[in-house]
Order: structure tokens, then sequence, then C-alpha cells
């Protein structure tokens, strides 16, 4: 039993040297507004405990001073009453911290006060004076905040515990305050930390989920759902959108000629070039084997071929250092664009495909346009040497 106690207190120990989590700012903005927004979400459940809290204090009251606890219970009623205020989202647009600083200050401040009016006096509510303190360790992931929050309770403290103790006991009151104080200031910098953590995992999780992990592009799944809300974007406002599906030529005979790795090597160069040449807002992501698309938001039919011709162009000038020499490769790349031929991301992607298989049959190493006549003259002529595709230079 002791030995499995060491071994927690010493766990906890580690847990609390643990060195601080070098979060990014962008990341620590982030999880700061996602603990803001559970922070939130719990303010509202918390009146019934907090009622309830009040009623039992309110009970206690009467068996200690019966000739005060009715002011007590004004006092506690009252500061029920103010509470609400932080509890409810209002229209002056709190944020989280302003309204834990109401909630704190009216129910902390509503026992400071009645322990100083009943008879017992101050030293009999240190614990839950103390206590109280502990609630506020979670509410927030900052310890400015943190030292806002209790500020008020902590000056009326000690301003009513100077006034009604003697110089000793507010002394022994004042060290247990401090006390209570830095512990519960730990325990909100401990809190922090563990958030960190689950924070980073989190992220990368989601990260994960999200992405291809031998070339870092977009996984299907996360395409897909990026897609979809893309198209939504630009049937609500009436914007144009584009795809691309891009096909490395012949990329079978680059694993057979310069093995697997390369294959892996030659992918990974494809999609840190086509990232590199697309927009911000554009969205790269790997379908399968060597097939990959790109949605462009906010790009019509003239602008999709031209992005497309430049990354077919980039990729098709990439010399890639072998073993066995340099290699370069290219790619076929189909293009559709968004609208009632074509009204959603299935329907957009079989079009984009069918495009990109009439590149390969064109001869590879060249764009073509979804719902382009046969015989009308190609998007992108076929680059000259465009039937054998993959070369070693
Ligand atoms: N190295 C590597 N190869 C892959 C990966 N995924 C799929 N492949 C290979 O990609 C090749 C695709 O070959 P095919 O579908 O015949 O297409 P292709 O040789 O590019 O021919 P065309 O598309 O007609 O130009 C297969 O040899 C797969 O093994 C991967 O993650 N890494």
């Amino acid at each position: 039993m002791f030995h499995l106690s060491a071994r927690r207190a010493l766990a906890l120990a580690r847990a609390a040297l643990l060195p601080p989590v070098d979060l990014p700012p962008q990341a620590e903005r982030a999880m700061r507004a996602q603990h803001d927004i559970q922070a939130e979400r719990l303010l509202p459940l918390l009146t019934p405990l907090f009622g309830l809290v009040v009623l039992l204090f309110s009970l206690w009251d009467w068996q200690l001073d019966p000739q005060r606890a009715g002011t007590a219970l004004l006092v506690r009623v009252a500061a029920v009453l103010l509470a609400g205020a932080g509890y409810w989202p209002n229209r002056l647009g709190w944020g989280v911290t302003t309204r834990c600083t109401v909630i704190y200050f009216c129910h902390a401040g509503a026992i400071i006060v009645c322990a100083w009016l009943l008879r017992p006096g101050l030293p009999y509510a240190m614990g839950a004076i103390a206590a109280s303190l502990f609630s506020m360790s979670v509410v927030t992931l900052r310890l400015r905040s943190f030292l806002a929050i209790v500020a008020a309770p902590s000056l009326l403290f000690v301003l009513l515990a100077a006034q009604q103790l003697a110089w000793q006991d507010f002394a022994a009151c004042l060290v247990q305050y401090l006390f209570a104080l830095l512990l519960a200031a730990s325990v909100m910098l401990l809190f922090r930390r563990f958030h960190q953590r689950a924070f980073l995992l989190e992220q990368q999780l989601l990260h994960m989920s999200h992405h291809d992990s031998l070339t870092g592009a977009c996984n299907r799944l996360y395409l897909e759902q990026v897609a979809e809300r893309e198209l939504a974007l630009a049937q609500r406002h009436g914007r144009s959108l584009a795809v691309a599906m891009l096909d490395i030529d012949h990329f079978k005979l680059v694993n057979d000629n310069y093995g697997h790795d390369t294959g892996d090597r030659v992918l990974q160069e494809l999609v840190r070039c086509c990232q590199g040449a697309l927009r911000e807002i554009d969205h790269f992501g790997r379908l399968g084997g060597e097939e990959f698309v790109c949605v462009l938001p906010e790009t019509d039919q003239a602008e999709a071929l031209l992005c497309a011709e430049r990354l077919r162009a980039s990729l098709a000038t990439l010399r890639m250092a072998t073993p066995q020499g340099p290699l370069r490769f290219t790619v076929s790349i189909g293009v559709a664009v968004y609208g009632p031929e074509h009204p959603d991301w299935p329907a957009l992607l079989k079009a984009a495909d069918e495009a990109m298989y009439r590149a390969k049959n064109d001869g590879r190493n060249c764009v073509r346009l979804a719902g382009e006549p046969p015989k009308q003259a190609a998007a992108t002529p076929p680059a000259a040497g465009a039937g054998a595709v993959l070369q070693s230079t």
C-alpha cells in the first residue's frame, strides 16, 4: 500500500517537474480559445451547484449564529443574483475571464462577508475561503487571468480580516490564505501544462488523421471534407472553383527501374513542388497511389488551365538525383470546373479523372479540360517527347 502511494507521489512530482511545452504562439492561442469555449459551456451548469452550496452555507449560518443568519442569507442571495450576470452569456460580450471574475467575486465575496458578519468570525470560514480559490484554478490557463480573478476577493479578505482579528490571528489567517493561493496558482500552472500536452497530442493526431504519412499531402478523406466545404462556399457565394487531377506518367517504370525508395522520393518531391507552386487557399491531396488532386477555390476555367500547366511544366523540369543518375518524370493533368455539368464533388472528381485519362491517351505530359470536345484544340499541346515521359537524362 505504502509502496503504491510512494510511486504515485513520485509520478505526481515528476509530472509537476515536466519541462514546459513549447507551443508556437498560434497553437497557444488556439488552445486557449478551445479552453475558453469549454469553460463557457461549463459556466451555466455550475449554477445549480453553487445554488446548493449557498443553501448549505445558509443552514450552517443558522447553526452558528441564529441572530445574524438572516442578514447573512440576504448577502448570499444578493451574491447569487449578481453572479447570475456571469453565468449566462450577456449582451456586453464579456469574455470568460470577466465572467469568472464576476462569479468568483460574488461567491467568494459572500463567503468572506458572511464569515465576517457571523459571530465565530473569519477564522471559521478559512477552509471554505481557501477551497474556493481552487475552483478558479481550472477555469483559466493564464496566470495573469487567474490572479485578476482572485485579486478583488483577496483584497476584501485582507481588509476584513485586518479589521476583525487580533494581530496574531490575522497573521495566521494571512499565512493560510497565501499558502492556499500559492497552491491554487501551482495547480493552475500544472493544469495548464497538462492541457498543453493534451492539446499538442490532439493536434498531432489530427494532423496524422488528415495527412498522408509518406508525402504529407492531405489524405483522401480530409480532401473530400475540405472540397465539400469549398464547394458549399462556392455555391453560396456564386464563386468559381476548379479541380485538377494529376497522375504521374509511367510511374510503374520508376519503381521497376529505380526501386520503390526512389518511387517514394518522386511522390514526395512532386508534393513539395506542387505545394510550393499553389496558393495558400488551394488544397492539395493524395487520392492514392500516384494520383493527386488540387482543389482550387475562386478559380475559373482559364486560371485553372494556367495553374495546371504551370504545375505540369515545373514538374517536367525537375531533376532528381538517384544512384543510377538524374531522373525526370512527367504528369498528366485533368481539369474540371464547378458548374451545372458537375454540380457536386463526386461529379467534379469524375470529370477531372476522365479529362486526366484523355491526357494520358493524348500522349501524356499534358493538360486536358473536362467537357472539351475531342476535336477541339487541346488546352495544352502534348510536350515534346511526351511518349517516353520517364527518362534518365
Ligand atoms: N513507390 C511507390 N509506388 C507506389 C505507391 N503507390 C502506388 N505505387 C505504384 O504506382 C504504380 C502505378 O502504376 P500504374 O497504375 O500501372 O500506372 P503508371 O505506371 O503510372 O502508368 P500510367 O498511369 O498509365 O502512366 C504501381 O507500380 C504501384 O505499385 C507508393 O506509395 N510508393
